[in-house]
């Protein structure tokens, strides 16, 4: 469980308001569901255990706020759910507004919910997560020419406009984990401000690849869609060495280099 003030800054980076639309993932018994209810939200709360989603239902039955699924989010339909919720709060504008999500997600699926739930721009405008800290500036702090640099950095960077919010100290938590958590807010994208590519599969297949093999050159790491001297003219191109390696390319230079690769 998480300490109260937590909850009330977790909500506050937020900005939840009286008709939000909010998901929450395993709300446990219901602390950050409370604060969320009592912001003016009607949340949307997936839970996996089933004792525990009869008692959350249980406990704020009485306010007619909140909707919980036994389910586990990963294997959850978001899109359908949230979308009828939307379509069944009659007096707000399904055209216009956007619901968000709110959660202290179990640490052990962050990377999951992340990959699932940052390419719904069309449902959610902010995700907004307590993490376990390091995977927070791992995410967002990332540099290049770091081991720390990942495919997951450019798939967070396509998706939204990630931000770290604040650090929670283990001592917030009971009973206390053994690591330290961050609250991250990632602004979503609309789908029609994704960079431009042919296709994100193709997009973020070549990213893979290059990763895969991350200490060879791009130029040998790629061969698979085209030749090398045609990686060295495209990498050139664009301004970058030839003998380039995969965590010197920032996420709009593997957009750069996909197109014109994929094009050749
Ligand atoms: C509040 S979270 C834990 C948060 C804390 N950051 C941590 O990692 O220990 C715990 C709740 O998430 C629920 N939960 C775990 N995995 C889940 C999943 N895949 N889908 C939905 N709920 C899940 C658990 O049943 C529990 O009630």
């Amino acid at each position: 469980m998480l300490n109260s003030d937590i909850n009330e800054k977790l909500v506050g980076v937020a900005c939840v308001e009286e008709g939000d639309i909010v998901l929450e993932i395993g709300p446990g018994t219901g602390s950050l569901t409370n604060t969320l209810i009592n912001s003016g939200a009607f949340v949307l709360a997936v839970e996996k255990d089933k004792h525990m989603a009869a008692l959350v239902s249980e406990r704020f039955s009485s306010t007619g706020k909140l909707k919980v699924l036994n389910e586990d989010i990963v294997k959850c339909h978001v899109r359908a759910h949230i979308s009828s919720l939307v379509e069944s709060t009659k007096e707000i504008d399904s055209d216009t507004r956007k619901s968000k999500v709110v959660a202290n997600i179990p640490f052990y699926i962050s990377t999951d919910v992340i990959k699932q739930l940052l390419p719904m721009g069309d449902t959610f405008s902010e995700v907004i997560l307590l993490l376990q800290e390091e995977t927070a500036l791992r995410l967002v702090e990332a540099s290049l020419r770091t081991p720390e640099y990942r495919p997951i950095n450019i798939f967070v960077n396509y998706y939204s406009d990630p931000e770290y919010k604040f650090k929670v100290a283990r001592t917030n938590f009971f009973p206390q984990p053994n690591v330290d958590a961050a609250v991250v807010s990632f602004k979503l994208k609309q789908p029609s401000e994704y960079p431009e590519v042919s296709s994100s599969k193709s997009f973020f297949g070549m990213v893979n690849s290059a990763f895969n093999e991350k200490r060879k050159m791009l130029r040998n790491s790629l061969q698979h869609i085209c030749t090398s001297v045609e990686i060295e003219e495209a990498l050139e191109s664009i301004g970058l060495l030839s003998t380039s390696r995969p965590e010197e390319l920032t996420m709009n230079d593997f957009v750069k280099l996909h197109n014109i690769i994929t094009k050749v």
